[in-house]
């Protein structure tokens, strides 16, 4: 079954189209991966699903209902979260406040609120953290605090805007590591990634984006072996 549908997803900013008429559905539970050049669309894809943007035509079909046009919040209240590849916490607070604030859009009590932030924060495995000023945290502690916020909203559809950048490799291998167990503990995932290693340890299924239109989507290993994915992104040496 779907979880999410975009029909026809286009957008403009002036005279530059940068998506053309997107069209695909993803499968509760499954890990999409998306790739594709600098400037292809992904991020302005993400924000039209979630609501930072607003697509100029189509429609985007969120569990069965229509939510294009509807708010960041609201759509994020709905369970369709995303992270964003700029990370934004609230530097001069702590860890649990930060998550906290996120848990409280979705929990009313302020203390169960908490509890939930504090559950999460240990499931992201920054436990240790969790008085700690944001602020202070090294930069794979903010990934995972970024994804702490996210998962503190408790969504079914989870956009993952390029968590990995900034990481070195061995700092990677953790936060994949809690991508899959996310992924696994029932949490349906888009994966914009540069990082093609972890785009192929991680995605189900796998979307181009060329020019801001789907280039390709299928099997992983059948897309980058495609001589035209390889032409428009990956290079001969992939
Ligand atoms: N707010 C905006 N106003 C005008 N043009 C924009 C805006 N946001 C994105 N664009 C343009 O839209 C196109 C798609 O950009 P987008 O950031 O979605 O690409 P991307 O695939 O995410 O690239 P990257 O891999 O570098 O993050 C680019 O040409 C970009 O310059």
């Amino acid at each position: 079954m779907s979880i999410l549908k975009l029909e026809g997803l286009s957008k403009s900013f002036g005279g530059l189209k940068a998506l053309r008429d997107v069209s695909i559905e993803v499968s509760e539970l499954e890990f999409l991966g998306i790739i594709g050049p600098n400037g292809a669309g992904k991020t302005t894809l993400f924000s039209n699903i979630a609501g930072q943007l607003t697509p100029t035509s189509g429609r985007v079909v969120f569990d069965d209902t229509d939510i294009t046009g509807w708010s960041a919040d609201r759509v994020a209240k709905a369970g369709l979260v995303r992270t964003f590849q700029l990370m934004r916490p609230f530097e001069s607070m702590t860890v649990l406040d930060n998550v906290a604030i996120a848990s409280h859009q979705k929990i009313r009590s302020s203390r169960q609120a908490r509890n939930h932030a504090a559950d999460v924060i240990e499931r992201v495995g920054l436990g240790e953290y969790m008085e700690k000023m944001s602020g202070t945290l090294p930069t794979a502690g903010l990934k995972r605090l970024e994804l702490a916020r996210a998962l503190a909203l408790e969504p079914k559809v989870l956009l993952l805007d390029e968590v990995l950048a900034g990481l070195v490799p061995t700092e990677r291998a953790p936060i994949i590591e809690l991508l899959r167990e996310i992924h696994q503990g029932g949490v349906t995932t888009l994966f914009v990634e540069h990082i093609m290693a972890a785009v192929m340890a991680l995605s189900e299924r796998l979307l181009v984006m060329h020019e801001g239109t789907p280039l390709m989507i299928g099997d992983p290993q059948e897309v980058v072996n495609d001589p035209t994915v390889i032409e428009a992104y990956l290079g001969e040496d992939y």
